[in-house]
């Protein structure tokens, strides 16, 4: 398998991942300065994707064309693009795509039971919390999860959050992602944190993941190396391979 973007943060911890993984062989590690062919070229099957919002798409058609299977962490992934890869697809049978916002079981599970719990609050708020160096915000994780909670809003018949600000500061009641808010915190010391905020009259319930260390993400970017090439197409979200979707 290959790894793309394998000297950033994520990339240089799968490589450390798949090196200690038995059953799977590292045969390429690419950088920003490498071409793709290098990942035919080494007969990969498999390559993760952890580079940048501005060049992931690119990969992943390049991909594609070669017939690759494709695991993509990197986020800045909207409906648009995601059409582009399933249609790129439907000329491609056989080989499989999954963008994952997330790769932490904990997260996973944070997204399936904020979606669960959704319908049941007067109001819901996002705040995700990470490192200063982060490039995009809000974190791919708590736009999957504010769609993921609008969702189940709408299919319950559930009005949005009741919100009588009149006058504000821009920004400060957050971004608005599928009519629920979502505020970014970006902190030295951080590293990924994700609390889904959900209100009634006189009860708070607060579900929150902490990923301290990248290894986290490692159970879930395995567990897709290994099952992709058995999945032909575009999967969206670890938790269709998890059974939680
Ligand atoms: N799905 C998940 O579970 C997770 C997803 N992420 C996401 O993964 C992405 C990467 O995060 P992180 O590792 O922290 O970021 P880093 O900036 O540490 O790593 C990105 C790496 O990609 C390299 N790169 C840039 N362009 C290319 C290219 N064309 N080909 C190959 N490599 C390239 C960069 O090189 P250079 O610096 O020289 O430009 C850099 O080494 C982000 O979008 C982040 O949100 C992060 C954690 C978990
Ligand atoms: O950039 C990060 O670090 C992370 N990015 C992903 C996101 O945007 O959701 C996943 C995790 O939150 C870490």
């Amino acid at each position: 398998m290959a790894v793309l973007g394998a000297a950033g943060r994520m990339g240089s911890t799968t490589v450390r991942a798949v090196e200690a993984a038995p059953d799977l062989e590292l045969v390429a590690a690419l950088d920003a300065t490498d071409d793709l062919a290098k990942v035919t070229a080494a007969g990969a099957q498999v390559a993760v994707d952890f580079t940048v919002p501005s060049v992931t798409e690119g990969n992943v058609h390049a991909l594609v064309d070669a017939g690759v299977h494709a695991v993509v962490g990197t986020t800045g992934w909207d409906d648009a693009s995601r059409a582009r890869v399933r249609d790129h697809l439907a000329d491609r049978p056989g080989v499989g795509v999954l963008i994952a916002p997330n790769f932490a079981l904990g997260a996973v599970l944070t997204m399936a039971f904020a979606a669960r719990a959704a319908r049941w609050f007067e109001s819901v708020e996002i705040v995700e919390l990470h490192h200063p160096d982060k490039v995009d915000a809000p974190s791919g994780t708590a736009m999957h999860t504010a769609h993921a909670v609008a969702h189940a809003r709408r299919a319950a018949g559930v009005a949005p959050s009741p919100d009588a600000t009149e006058q504000s500061l821009d920004g400060a009641r957050g971004a608005l992602v599928d009519d629920v808010r979502v505020h970014a915190v970006r902190l030295r010391g951080l590293t990924a944190h994700e609390e889904v905020l959900l209100g009634n009259p006189g009860e708070q319930l607060t579900i929150r993941h902490d990923s301290f260390d990248r290894v986290s993400f490692m159970p879930g970017v395995l567990l897709a190396v290994r099952q992709m090439p058995s999945r032909p197409g575009l999967t969206v979200g670890l938790e269709h391979l998890l059974d939680l979707g």
